[in-house]
């Protein structure tokens, strides 16, 4: 039998190989977990093994000595060569496979065609007739015609009812005349619409014979198929360097009346006639589906971009030697200290947890999307109020763990060599985009107050929300429980859940019994109705961890697994006990319990620290990171990463010349007057 970590090689730091030669578990088995399936596994390596031999495709120096411009066309020349090579490389009707080939060959910072296969061709897949989709879907695949999904303006992201361009319908050329009306109306932020698209899907107000019928799609040509200039009415650009995402050129886009022909509405489900009337929609928000589409694949890549952080973190802090436990003995490792452990394994497990919550929800996503396809609509609501939870909890989580990874790299974390900067500042767009983290939050207590009142009513409520209608215990039995059963655990979640649902619910009732408004009593409660909502998509990601544990088959994956949930458990109970303290549900003596129970599961987790983080089976090409190198060796080439530094190139630079040696200068001579 060969190593159950597969990342050992001859020749890797001795420190690293020592921890790999712990492991109890398979790291490719464990991957298959991860990815959902082995043969997925084997692909993700097949790939990158496949792109390390294609020398064009490798960065031509590290990311972050690039220019705007240069990152734009190192990605742009990229797209290039990898659609030469495309049908070699992936299955092209495997989502996950050409994420993987974007994450190995051009990273997290973004490409021409990123928008485009993430919303515009969802959107016309969902949305477009299928005389629409022959027209521009099929050409879109073909990557004859490259679109993005033009939506959030400079004044409205959040409220896409106020969105202030507009698409008036004209019965008698039989048009939708597009117009920006206002500075705030200019479309501002999506994706590749500055520079490199040369359509879009745009969302605009509808408005027919002066009534406005709300936000709806239709597809706009912004450039020439040739030349590549903004056609005639358009005024489209770059909105400026951002926090990250440099390589990818958000847009602005103005729309001077333009007419564009009725049938570039897109009327799957929605219909403008002739003679225009209104067709309405089997659902209202049908329109909002490349929204949910991205929110639910939004969990995996947030588990992607925060497994990368801590494989970097945790196989540095497996090398970084730094003071002493016992001092007659040599520096340790700094993975040795309880505080780095405390620091990282939590967010270890909150990665497997997101990855498994993330499958769950692509699973009810893929069933909502065929539905739709026969206008069958009964689970929007469900999911929508899921993907608003967690694409709000689990970016805010990722934010904060891969925060924590950087830290535990001491200085070395805050220098780009460890790329940790550039994982967080694309990782944290994801609290912004696609639905801000407060508004998503705000939607999916909408849905819980709903099962709230109809529990209070007397109603079963079931699904997602069943819970509150089951019985509850007054006292949490979590040290009375066997060793690897977790439901006390689970329960005592959903016993802190509902008691924030029913709070908030209680607060907002009385208020409204009082007279106020239902939109103010609504915003007084806001912070309450968000406390709800995000423990009900906690308590969900703690059952979707359960789940997979439960259901694995591999008796030392599951031991492995089983170790990750109950440190996730204990450390995520910890973190909101204040809620289960206030009603007596948790006592004191449970709380010590819960902490001891931590502690204990850190010492578990540590021999398997490093092959938990390679379990991910993250190559060197894709972490872009010398401190998250494989084999370990860190310091020899951080000094050669410092070699790239342009300012390297001479040893004075002419800024001495023209300022320092003056400021010297004359400094010394004042010193001698
Ligand atoms: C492995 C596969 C790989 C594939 C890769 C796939 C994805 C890749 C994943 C990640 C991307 C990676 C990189 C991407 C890089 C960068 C980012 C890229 C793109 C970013 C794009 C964008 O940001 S696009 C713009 C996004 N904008 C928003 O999200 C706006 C947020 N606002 C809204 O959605 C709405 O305004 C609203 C929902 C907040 C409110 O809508 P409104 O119409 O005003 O409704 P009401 O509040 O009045 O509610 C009415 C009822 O409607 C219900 N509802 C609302 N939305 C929906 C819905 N979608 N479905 C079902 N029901 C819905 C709502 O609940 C109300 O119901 P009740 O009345 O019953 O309570
Ligand atoms: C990296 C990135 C990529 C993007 N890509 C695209 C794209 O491809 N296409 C596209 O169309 N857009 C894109 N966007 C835009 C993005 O979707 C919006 O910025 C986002 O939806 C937030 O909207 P906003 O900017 O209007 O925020 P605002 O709504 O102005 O938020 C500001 C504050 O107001 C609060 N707030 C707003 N409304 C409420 C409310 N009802 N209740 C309580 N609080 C509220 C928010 O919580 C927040 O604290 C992108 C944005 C980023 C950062």
């Amino acid at each position: 039998m060969g190593n159950l970590n597969k990342e050992i090689r001859d020749g890797d730091h001795p420190d690293i190989t020592e921890e790999r030669l712990k492991s109890t578990f398979d790291t490719h088995k464990m991957a298959a977990q991860i990815y959902n399936s082995q043969r997925a596994a084997d692909r993700r390596n097949e790939i990158t093994s496949a792109v390390l031999k294609i020398p064009e495709l490798q960065d031509i120096k590290p990311l972050p000595f690039l220019s705007r411009e240069e990152k734009v066309e190192e990605a742009a020349r990229k797209i290039g060569i990898l659609s030469e090579h495309l049908y070699d490389l992936v299955n092209v009707n495997d989502g996950a496979e050409l994420y993987h080939l974007n994450n190995v060959v051009i990273g997290g910072e973004g490409n021409p065609l990123a928008l485009h296969g993430v919303m515009f061709i969802p959107v016309l897949q969902a949305q477009a007739t299928d005389e629409q989709k022959k027209k521009w879907l099929y050409r879109a695949m073909k990557r004859e015609i490259i679109g993005t999904y033009a939506q959030t303006e400079m004044g409205h992201g959040s409220n896409l009812r106020k969105l202030e361009t507009t698409a008036t319908y004209d019965k008698a050329t039989e048009e939708f005349v597009l117009n920006s009306p206002t500075t705030t109306s200019m479309k501002w932020w999506p994706g590749n619409l500055g520079k490199s698209t040369n359509y879009a899907v745009v969302v605009a107000t509808l408005i027919i014979n002066e009534k406005d019928y709300g936000p709806h799609s239709f597809m706009v040509q912004l450039r020439d198929e040739n030349t590549h200039k903004p056609l005639p009415n358009i005024e489209v650009g770059d909105i400026g360097p951002k926090m990250a995402y440099n390589a990818t050129d958000n847009g602005f886009l103005k729309l001077n009346h333009l007419r564009i022909p009725r049938t570039n509405m897109l009327m799957k489900h929605v219909k403008v006639e002739k003679d225009g009337t209104y067709i309405k929609p089997p659902h209202a928000k049908m329109s909002y589906s490349a929204m949910v589409h991205v929110r639910a694949h939004m969990n995996n890549t947030m588990a992607y971009f925060l497994a990368s952080s801590l494989t970097i973190a945790v196989r540095y802090s497996s090398i970084r030697r730094q003071g002493h436990i016992n001092p007659k003995e040599p520096e340790v490792k700094v993975l040795e200290y309880q505080t780095q452990q405390h620091r990282l394994f939590p967010h270890i497990a909150r990665a497997y947890a997101f990855s498994f919550a993330g499958a769950e929800t692509v699973r009810l996503y893929e069933k909502v999307k065929k539905d739709m396809e026969s206008g069958e609509t009964e689970l929007m609501a469900d999911l929508h109020a899921l993907t608003s939870g967690l694409k709000s909890v689990v970016t805010y989580l990722t934010m904060q763990g891969i925060e924590q990874a950087r830290q535990s790299c001491g200085g070395h974390g805050y220098s780009m060599a460890s790329y940790i900067s550039e994982i967080y500042g694309i990782a944290i767009g994801g609290c912004t985009y696609e639905g801000e983290n407060m508004v998503m939050l705000l939607q999916l207590a909408r849905y819980l107050m709903k099962a709230a009142k109809a529990v209070k009513e007397g109603k079963k409520v079931e699904g997602l929300v069943g819970y509150l209608s089951a019985p509850d215990n007054r006292h949490s039995l979590i040290d009375r429980t066997p060793e690897k059963s977790y439901d006390t655990y689970l329960k005592t979640f959903e016993h802190i859940a509902r008691q924030q649902i029913f709070r908030a619910f209680d607060k907002l009732e009385k208020m409204l019994t009082s007279g106020l408004p239902h939109s103010e009593a609504w915003n007084k409660c806001s912070v309450e109705l968000t406390r709800a909502s995000r423990l009900h998509t906690r308590l969900f990601i703690a059952q979707a961890f359960a789940r997979r544990v439960h259901d694995v088959v591999d008796f030392h994956i599951k031991e492995a697994l089983d170790d990750l949930l109950h440190l996730h458990l204990n450390y995520e109970l910890l973190d909101v006990a204040s809620y289960a303290l206030e009603d007596g549900h948790l006592c004191g003596e449970q709380m010590n319990f819960i902490r001891s129970e931590l502690y204990r599961s850190l010492g578990k987790i540590r021999p398997n620290a490093v092959s938990y983080v390679d379990a991910w089976e993250l190559s060197d090409m894709e972490l872009r990171s010398v401190l998250g190198r494989r084999d370990g060796h860190v310091y020899e080439n951080l000094y050669k990463w410092a070699q790239n530094s342009s300012l390297n190139r001479t040893d004075v630079l002419p800024v001495f010349e023209k300022y320092l040696k003056p400021l010297m200068m004359s400094a010394r001579k004042n010193s001698k007057l």
